[in-house]
């Protein structure tokens, strides 16, 4: 089911392996989660770059015999969902130009909020676009610059760009890892015998057999070539930042370490303080897989209810599942999740769950958890209420279908017919991750943004949001 908001994507890149292109496509299926709707990798043997992307999984779009043909030591790889131009082949990353008898190839993470002026600036002064989406603003800033070299080339661009980026960049030289000063989205450095990594998530170390050495940080460029690794700040460290914590709640694998946690842990802990702060008589906790899993874990613990296995994933559902007409929708659920009637039949089940964002889905997950037998059936969820847009790389919808933007937590639970329905407090959220609260961005809860002007929630109600993907009803 695709009600979830679950745009974001992937980034991976290597140098110094032979055969970079089957390391990257390993990456990349460790990053899958990240992206499903499009992916792509860039090699470069030192003299020249080959690409090849399509839309589709990992496995889909890769075979022996294109990955043979991806040429070189060196490369990068994106899983993509688009949250800037819609989801076509034209929009699949790595970005790839040509430009002063150079190659140039970007993958972005993360959404730019001012990508629409600097587009139309760009337009005006003659710069033809091939792509709708966001991060090709960045390869025409680069190339705009007088510089020849391509750090300086892109530090230049990168002064224009505000929003979301976690960026990796390949010439035929150098490898280049980015970071923007806020910090939105997770880049990770690692190491794999003297050969340098790149990757949004650890979990893709861990399958390459590559030893993590740091996270990328905030307004920080690496640039690794056959001299090793450089590195350069482009903004001065900040006191504040906006690393993105629902990357913790929901997006990352629980196997990653980001902003400096192992993710399963925090998703404990998240459940550990969901269940002092909303306890409850229960005969068991429940998870809902995959994602509700580590937060349900630490509800039991700290509950003492103990944790069963009453909803069962069928893995197979990704983007290409085709959403049932409204008449069969409730079937379309059970697709992906299915409740064990022996277990949940005549208790008291409390099921713990990460995010509520339409409240569709949920809603039809408890009517199966009652049809099944359930006596009572409390919901549990690891994060506050949504009520706010994300403007930096997810594609939340407008505020209108948010449900905790328009009804109340009683009402939601009337909605979603729980006995009892506790979201986790903002404080509770923050207590959970190590670093202190202004490290994170918390902007789809509070309606507080790190940005002025361009992606705001002013716009968005003014009905000039620059996140095109946020489709505002009129009237
Ligand atoms: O707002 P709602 O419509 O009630 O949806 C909420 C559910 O959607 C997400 O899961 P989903 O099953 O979409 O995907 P996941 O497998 O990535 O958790 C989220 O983790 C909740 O389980
Ligand atoms: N969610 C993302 O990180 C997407 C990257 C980029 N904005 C795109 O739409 O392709
Ligand atoms: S608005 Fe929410 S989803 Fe978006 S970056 Fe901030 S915390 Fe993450
Ligand atoms: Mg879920």
């Amino acid at each position: 089911m695709n009600d979830h908001p679950k745009h974001y994507c992937g980034l991976f890149g290597v140098f110094g392996v032979p055969n970079a292109s089957y390391l990257i496509y390993l990456g990349l299926y460790a990053l899958q989660h990240r992206g499903e709707e499009s992916c792509g990798i860039v090699t470069s043997d030192g003299e020249e770059l080959s690409i090849h992307k399509d839309m589709g999984l990992v496995s889909d779009v890769f075979n022996d015999e294109n990955l043979r043909l991806l040429k070189g030591d060196r490369g990068i790889g994106h899983v993509r969902y688009s949250t800037t131009g819609s989801s076509l082949v034209k929009n699949a990353q790595p970005l790839f130009v040509d430009y002063l008898g150079n190659s140039l190839a970007v993958a972005h993470n993360g959404n730019l909020v001012n990508s629409s002026s600097l587009r139309k600036e760009l337009e005006r002064t003659g710069s033809i676009f091939q792509t709708t989406c966001d991060s090709e603003v960045i390869v025409h800033l680069m190339a705009r610059s007088s510089s020849r070299n391509v750090v300086t080339k892109l530090k230049s661009a990168l002064k224009k760009i505000k929003g979301a980026y976690s960026l990796v960049l390949l010439t035929e030289k150098e490898l280049i890892g980015v970071r923007d000063p806020e910090g939105f989205r997770p880049l990770c450095l690692g190491k794999k015998g003297e050969s340098w990594c790149l990757a949004s998530e650890t979990c893709a170390f861990d399958l390459i057999e590559a030893k993590f050495v740091r996270e990328v940080e905030p307004g920080e460029i690496v640039v690794i070539t056959d001299k090793g690794l450089t590195s350069a700040r482009f903004a001065a460290r900040a006191k504040r930042n906006s690393c993105c914590i629902f990357e913790h709640i929901y997006f990352a694998r629980p196997d990653s370490i980001i902003f400096g946690e192992t993710v399963h842990l925090v998703r404990q802990k998240l459940g550990e303080t969901l269940a002092k702060e909303h306890p409850v008589d229960a005969d068991y906790v429940i998870p809902i897989p995959d994602s509700g899993t580590s937060a349900a874990l630490g509800f039991s613990h700290a509950s003492g209810i103990p944790l069963e296995w009453g909803a069962i994933r069928n893995h197979y559902v990704g983007r290409t599942f085709i959403q049932p007409h409204q008449k069969i929708r409730d079937l379309g659920v059970k697709v992906k999740i299915n409740i064990l009637r022996e277990v949940v039949a005549g208790k008291k089940v409390v099921i713990v769950d990460d995010s509520i964002v339409r409240g569709t889905t949920s809603r039809i997950r408890v009517k199966n958890f009652r049809a099944a037998g359930a006596r009572e059936v409390h919901m549990r969820i690891s994060c506050p209420p949504h009520r706010f847009p994300c403007f930096y790389g997810i594609d939340f919808p407008s505020p209108d279908e948010l449900i905790a933007n328009r009804y109340s937590v009683n009402e939601i639970r009337d909605y979603l017919g729980v006995d009892s329905l506790g979201y986790l407090s903002l404080e509770g959220m923050l207590s959970a991750v190590k670093m202190p609260a202004h490290k994170y961005c918390v902007s789809c809860w509070v309606g507080k943004y790190p940005f002025k002007g361009a992606g705001t929630l002013k716009n968005v109600l003014e009905k000039k949001c620059v996140c095109q993907r946020i489709e505002i009803k009129e009237g």
